[in-house]
């Protein structure tokens, strides 16, 4: 008992601190995230800022277009003698008035604006040499300058004679916040015609103009957004400081970081829970073994040939005091886990002493089968116990069978040791549950086994079309070619029992036969089916 509770306080020490670390790690994994997830949410958002930004320059820079479209058009069947007349003008100056973002509308003759909407500024105004000829003829000027717009370098874009004068800052103001920086730039010739803030040339230098385009420039801490216009000669840039973003990201970190904590703590509270449950199972466990509230019920073994019970395999019970069964499927596992299972196997040993002292005596070819965990393996009290067994019950070695399941397999070099020393005892082994688990070929092989049990599962496909069923007699005939004797599991129909029979498997068990039974109604059935002398 002193053991057990120093076992249980060691347990307890290492779940406390599994518990903290996991509820640390989970912590910062998910800081981690949300911070990762928070930036990816910030920088997602302001481009989505600076895209909606560079599209309202692009849809002034195509009204503009549209409108210069229009006056070409409305003058184009006007003669160049007839260009200044007053009507001309007045329609110049109604173009002007009704036009967003035009500074005047004009004629030009051999590079000169010769009339325009607002005659006393613009007319006479030499333009040079365009420095763009796009491919559809529009020519363009850039930094003209004239006495009223001193502060302002003017664009004239002009194709057939006829010109509109624009002020290029315009398409770009009253858009977005200070401190979002904007351009227009020539994708060709990564020239800047106007812009506000930074801008720097190496982002022009790199844009080709064939798609939008975003990116973070480290050196200058920007993240920066890059779109071009329908001709694909005129590009826009908007660009906005990285501390705006972060100063957002700590927004968005005040309401994620506490959203983490919680899921990292909550995560860690369910993992307590379950570590509590995993051991209130190992105490309830332990309370019912002092209580004796564990018990045998026994399965016939049946021989196939002779319908006679020539053996049993004990299976465990628990009925807790508020008379509820819990199925070993439940139990097996968790002591398993919580390594109370050595207790649990040894209770077993000590009940089928007591319940099968009798018919192992009565019977000297009847046998009883134990199921034992990997853990008995190992725990070095098995063969004490066997020996203990025989002594008491004077059972011969043979009339016990030990049935071990795959991962009892595992630890190779003690699992075979002790099966060896189970054996040398003239006590049986079997393989239990063979194919559900491990590479169970290998097992074979290399331990000396005397019984192979078939598991449910490929008994089931037996008489069936399922692909089971094919390797159900794949096992059937590998365990005759190593001379094992094999126990069907869980027969339920007769076609099963039949077609096993016509394999040569020699016996079963099986809810056809009988379920586990309690102790007496097992010697009542062993009276009617005894055939084991
Ligand atoms: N549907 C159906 N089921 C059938 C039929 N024939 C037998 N069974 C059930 O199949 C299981 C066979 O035992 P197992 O494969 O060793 O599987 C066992 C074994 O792995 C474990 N177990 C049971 N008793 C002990 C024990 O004393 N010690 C250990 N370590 N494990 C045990 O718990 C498992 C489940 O045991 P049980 O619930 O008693 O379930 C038993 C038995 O009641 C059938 O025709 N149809």
């Amino acid at each position: 008992m002193n053991n057990l509770l120093n076992m249980s306080w060691r347990n307890n020490r290492m779940l406390t601190g599994v518990t903290i670390l996991l509820i640390i790690v989970t912590a910062f994994v998910s800081i981690f995230l949300s911070l990762m997830i928070a930036q990816n949410q910030a920088i997602s958002k302001e481009t989505k800022r600076l895209r909606e930004i560079t599209s309202g320059v692009l849809m002034r820079m195509s009204s503009t277009r549209d409108q210069f479209a229009n006056v070409v058009n409305h003058f184009s069947h006007v003669a160049e003698k007839d260009a200044c007349a007053p009507q001309h003008i007045q329609k110049m100056q109604e173009f002007n008035i009704s036009g967003f973002f035009l500074q005047a509308v004009a004629h030009v003759k051999d590079d000169r604006i010769v009339c325009s909407s607002i005659s006393e500024v613009f007319d006479g105004v030499i333009l040079g040499t365009p420095f763009r000829t796009e491919p559809d003829g529009t020519r363009m000027w850039a930094n003209i300058k004239v006495s009223d717009w001193q502060n302002h370098h003017l664009v004239v874009m002009e194709k057939a004679g006829w010109a509109v004068v624009l002020v290029p800052s315009h398409a770009i103001e009253a858009l977005g916040s200070s401190e979002v920086s904007v351009g227009i730039f020539g994708i060709e010739s990564h020239r800047l015609y106007t812009s506000r803030g930074t801008i720097a040339s190496e982002w022009l230098n790199k844009y080709n103009g064939k798609q939008a385009l975003t990116f973070i420039d480290k050196e200058r801490h920007m993240l920066v957004y890059m779109a071009p216009n329908k001709l694909n000669l005129t590009g826009v840039v908007a660009a906005m400081p990285l501390q705006d973003i972060n100063d957002d990201l700590i927004s968005f970190i005040q309401i994620l970081i506490p959203l983490a904590m919680v899921v990292g703590i909550s995560l860690g509270g369910i993992f307590v829970y379950m570590q509590r449950t995993r051991y209130s199972t190992k105490s309830a466990i332990l309370r019912g073994l002092a209580n004796n509230e564990f018990y045998l019920e026994y399965q016939p073994i049946i021989n196939l040939q002779t319908h006679q019970c020539v053996g049993a395999e004990a299976l465990i019970r628990w009925k807790t005091p508020d008379n509820n069964f819990i199925s070993p499927d439940t139990f097996i596992p968790a002591a398993e886990a919580s390594d109370v299972i050595c207790q649990i196997t040894q209770r077993v040993f000590e009940l089928v002493a007591k319940d099968m002292h009798t018919a192992l005596n009565m019977h000297s070819n009847f046998h009883v089968g134990i199921n034992i965990s990997s853990h008995d393996i190992r725990s070095g009290k098995l063969l004490p116990m066997i020996e203990h067994l025989k002594k008491t019950t004077g059972a011969q070695g043979k009339q016990i069978v030990i049935e071990v399941t795959e991962r009892g397999f595992l630890d190779d070099d003690e699992a075979l040791n002790t099966i060896k020393n189970i054996r040398a005892c003239g006590v049986m082994v079997a393989i239990d549950d063979f194919g559900t688990g491990y590479s169970s070929l290998s097992y074979l092989t290399k331990f000396q086994l005397d019984y192979l049990k078939i598991d449910k599962t490929f008994v089931d496909s037996v008489g069936t079309d399922a692909v089971t069923s094919h390797v159900a007699f794949h096992i059937i005939e590998m365990a005759k070619t190593l001379q094992l004797d094999m126990v069907a599991e869980g027969v339920e129909t007769e076609q099963q029992a039949q077609i096993l029979r016509e394999r040569g498997v020699k016996y079963v068990q099986g809810w056809l036969f009988s379920k586990s039974l309690k102790r007496k109604d097992f010697y009542t059935y062993l009276e009617k089916h005894t055939g084991v002398n």
